[in-house]
């Protein structure tokens, strides 16, 4: 829990929720039971994903949707409404007083699901208010100041700044004595964030009237923010740098509460409507993620655990962020292909890759940690995915140990920084030296990934490089000097529906402008893990492709198709001998000298 800051219940605040934001644990008590997410809530932000009309969705993938996948007329008639139901979005009045007459206390079934969920959901939002109402009297703070405030360091708007006469910083003595005492009081702390962020958004305007340095609020914010949420120094001032002022404390909001559930259809075993109506039957509330997949759902209660059901056990769905989908959408891999999964385990997108090719062409899933095999390779059986193969090399190794693939995607080894809400651990343990170390090996393992893949591909030539941290220099610090070391490959637009463009510059380094087709996800904007994603075309280097047309004049030989680009058996022994030398060398046994185990071959 590091060193945030307590209320007098010793429960940790929230400074959003005190302006606006129903406590999760509040809705907890209000949903009843289980190990609850906050039901989607609609983002003031203008690219958030999850769309309320999703139920009406025409899915995303050219094939018709729900109507593509099964004829409406034969689900009972709750699916039909479930999966159909345009007034979800609209919010019919008529219907929504119908809903919250609905009984409390009789069980959930199929049929009085939509409703319930409606019901619930207005009450919600209406006691939120009601909490919101509360909570800002109590605090006297004037949420209007932090409300619908895009960039509010560039506000030029001549506005007198509020109180700023009784705005107290500290000195950096008082300061190290607050943390050594073991920080301030909380109402403190969230006093001086308020009054930071206010100050700082109207900077221009009138900072000059505070007698203070710009500096001396970033600082003072920048400490709060580390005491408030327990993050480290390091990893605050970080995260801080890549948003303007107040969407930095909402994204430090967003990595206390909890991401919403979901689960991605198998449909190499069922069709996304035939689970949900399974999953109904047995008390779970569910809906489509959103318009940009036709496989995601998202699990609002349910009564029994959602990782151990029947058509869990048998495969039927993976439990995976919604953000995990992503990179995998935009590598879109096609039936019939050879891929690889460079840093693969436990498979989520493995498995996601599998089911879009269909069960053919030849998925390599690799990955270094050879524990974490297990794991993968438990899943890929579960999924019944029969085109994967399970390998555990360093990505480094590639492609020495095998190239010549259509699409490579490398989810990437990374800090986390994306995914804070699950683990709270990267709060204080991540490091400089950490981020130093990560960017190189994901520097190195881009190259190897784009130097496997077979730029005569006739149906790919596709890299997809991902990561769950929104650091630059796990990100587009990686694709720019991919982009420099390798001028065969360039992006490409990810094809993603949502997202924001990757920093074209970031603190004085410019990167490559083709940069702003990489995309970025937010919590805090798309309700969902932090998440990078940027797509490749890999091309033929310019002096081989030279190579290639003057062979191709000297013997008239053809093109190399995809399919002929063949292992070299001989080569993989090779290396399958030399792997078999380091596990028996690493467990501490002997092994003959090399020269002396060819022989005996
Ligand atoms: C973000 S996770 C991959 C998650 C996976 N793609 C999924 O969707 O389930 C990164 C993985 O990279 C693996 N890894 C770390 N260093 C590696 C390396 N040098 N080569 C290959 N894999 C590596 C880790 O063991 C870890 O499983």
């Amino acid at each position: 829990m590091g060193r945030r800051a307590k209320n007098k219940q010793g429960d940790p605040e929230s400074l959003q929720e005190l302006s606006e934001r129903p406590s999760p644990k509040k809705l907890g008590k209000r949903k009843a039971g289980i190990n609850l997410p906050q039901p989607a809530k609609k983002s003031k932000h203008k690219d958030s994903p999850q769309s309320d009309d999703s139920w009406n969705s025409a899915e995303d993938d050219g094939s018709g949707g729900w109507e593509g996948i099964q004829d409406e007329d034969t689900l009972p008639a709750q699916t039909r409404s479930l999966f159909q139901d345009s007034d979800t979005s609209t919010g019919d009045t008529s219907d929504a007083d119908t809903d919250e007459n609905e009984d409390e206390d009789a069980p959930i079934t199929a049929s009085n699901f939509a409703a319930r969920s409606r019901a619930l959901d207005a009450r919600t939002a209406r006691e939120a208010q009601l909490d919101a109402e509360e909570l800002q009297m109590a605090a006297q703070v004037d949420a209007d100041e932090f409300d619908g405030v895009e960039d509010m360091d560039d506000d030029e708007e001549e506005v007198d700044v509020p109180g700023t006469e009784d705005v107290i910083l500290p000195t950096a003595e008082e300061r190290a004595e607050e943390k050594r005492s073991g920080g301030p009081e909380v109402h403190v702390v969230q006093k001086r964030m308020r009054e930071c962020v206010r100050i700082l958004k109207r900077w221009k305007a009138s900072g000059a009237k505070t007698g203070r340095a710009r500096s001396e609020f970033v600082e003072q914010l920048v400490s709060d923010i580390a005491s408030y949420y327990g993050y480290n120094d390091f990893l605050t001032e970080k995260l801080f740098q890549l948003f303007p002022v107040a969407e930095a404390l909402e994204f430090f909001d967003a990595n206390e509460v909890p991401r919403p559930v979901t689960i991605r259809t198998n449909t190499l075993r069922t069709r996304r409507r035939d689970l949900a109506q399974a999953l109904i039957n047995r008390g779970v509330n569910l809906e489509p993620i959103g318009k940009w997949t036709n496989v995601g759902l998202q699990v609002f209660e349910s009564s029994i655990p959602i990782g151990a059901t029947p058509e869990y056990l048998s495969g039927h769905y993976m439990l995976q962020a919604a953000s995990s989908f992503l990179p995998v959408i935009a590598l879109s891999p096609q039936p019939h292909e050879r891929v690889l999964d460079m840093a693969s385990a436990p498979g989520g997108k493995t498995t996601h890759m599998a089911a879009l090719m269909q069960n053919t062409g030849i998925i390599f899933a690799n990955d270094s940690n050879k524990a974490r095999t297990k794991s993968l390779t438990a899943n890929v059986h579960r999924l019944g995915c029969k085109n994967v193969v399970v390998c555990s090399y360093d990505g480094r190794e590639f492609p020495k140990v095998m190239g010549g693939f259509d699409r490579v995607l490398l989810d990437a080894p990374c800090s986390g920084t994306g995914v804070i809400s699950k683990d709270a651990g990267v709060k204080i343990n991540k490091t400089e030296r950490d981020f130093a170390l990560l960017s190189h090996l994901q520097k190195q393992l881009i190259l190897c990934a784009i130097d496997s893949i077979n730029p005569a591909s006739k149906t790919g030539g596709y890299l997809v490089y991902s990561t769950c941290s929104v650091s630059v220099d796990e990100n587009e610090a990686v694709v720019d000097y991919a982009l420099r070391k390798r001028p065969n490959a360039h992006l490409v637009d990810a094809g993603l529906e949502f997202g924001r463009p990757g920093f074209p510059s970031y603190r004085g380094k410019s990167f490559h402008a083709s940069i702003k087709l990489t995309r970025r996800f937010y919590p805090h904007v798309h309700n969902m893990d932090g998440f990078f994603v940027a797509k490749f075309k890999v091309t033929r280097r310019a002096k081989q492709a030279k190579q290639d047309s003057e062979e191709k004049n000297d013997i008239l030989m053809d093109d190399v198709a995809p399919e002929d680009v063949q292992f070299d058996e001989r080569e993989d022994e090779e290396y399958i001998q030399e792997a078999k030398r380091r596990r028996l060398k690493a467990k501490g046994l002997r092994v003959l000298p090399r020269n002396q185990a060819r022989a005996a071959t």
